[in-house]
């Protein structure tokens, strides 16, 4: 690695976060609320269990409330929906998580859209995406949010550059093109089909990796000086990126793990204070 390269460092982004979060909190509690983040896993996915074990206990070490629903793997879309319209009319919840990917049984897509879109925290609905897109949400996409709260805690600027994101679904490669783009980036949305891929990535200034494909970007695809994140969060806790490689030619970089995914969490428990601040608004 180049001693000049930078290392983003999710650790401290979200510690930052986290501070100003406890805070809020605090406030929050001395008016009689307790924010309140209703997570459902269905099946046994043990990756998604980690992943939503590890969001309960991030709420908790900063007094935000963790109510966890679990679902059997046979649970239909119907039961899924009935589930989320429970909490939708629970005033003492204020953000609904579904841990995606949901067994293949289900509408994923019908079971995200039945969450309210004012306890949409997780940023997955149609009706959030959207809002997302015209530059307007009130809780984009977790990831995406992360990856634009790197690059603003680090100063790293984005308005004028060409930011080229490998990977298009719903709650990442789509919404954090849109967020870039809503900052003035020019950006080129790659995918599978995708030809020539090395040489498009090779005109990124900044480069998002959110393909789901371990090691996937190769270092002599990195524009030298390019900014590098690594949104991949593969077995083994390997992210998209060769990082050794591409940090040869980045001037800065997101590792992983400690990278992007510490600061999703720590944004999901952002919008869940935001939401319950939300409530005592007229
Ligand atoms: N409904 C959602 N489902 C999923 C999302 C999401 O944002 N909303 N994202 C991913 C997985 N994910 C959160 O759910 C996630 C993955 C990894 C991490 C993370 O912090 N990883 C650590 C390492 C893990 C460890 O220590 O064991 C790291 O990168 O340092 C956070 C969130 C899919 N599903």
């Amino acid at each position: 690695m180049s001693t000049e390269t930078l290392i983003l460092d999710g650790k401290a982004v979200s510690d930052d976060l986290k501070a100003k979060l406890a805070v809020k909190v605090e406030q929050l509690k001395a008016k009689g609320v307790t924010p309140c983040l209703a997570t459902i896993l269905v099946g046994d996915d043990p990756a998604s269990a980690t992943y939503v074990r590890m969001k309960g206990n991030a709420c908790r070490r900063l007094g935000i409330e963790s109510r966890k629903i679990e679902l059997e793997a046979s649970t239909t879309t119907e039961e899924l929906i009935a589930a989320i319209r429970e909490l939708n009319e629970d005033s003492a919840v204020h953000g609904i998580l579904l841990q995606h990917p949901v067994p293949h049984h289900i509408d994923e897509r019908a079971a995200f859209d039945a969450i309210a879109i004012e306890k949409d925290v997780d940023g997955v609905t149609t009706l959030g995406f959207s809002q997302n897109a015209f530059g307007f949400a009130d809780y984009p996409s977790c990831t995406p949010a992360a990856i634009i709260a790197i690059m603003d805690y680090y100063k790293l600027p984005i308005e004028g550059k060409h930011a080229v994101v490998i990977g298009r679904s719903p709650i990442l490669g789509k919404p954090v093109s849109m967020m870039l783009l809503n900052r003035n980036a020019t950006v080129t949305i790659c995918h599978s089909k995708t030809n020539h891929l090395g040489d498009i990535v090779a005109q990124g200034d900044i480069v998002v990796a959110a393909v789901g494909k371990p090691k996937f970007i190769q270092g002599e695809w990195i524009k030298p000086g390019a900014v590098v994140l690594d949104a991949g969060y593969n077995e083994g806790n390997i992210g998209d990126v060769d990082y050794e490689a591409c940090a040869e030619r980045a001037s800065a970089i997101t590792p992983v793990p400690a990278g992007v995914g510490p600061v999703t969490i720590a944004t999901l428990l952002k919008h869940t204070v935001e939401a319950a601040e939300r409530t005592l608004k007229p």
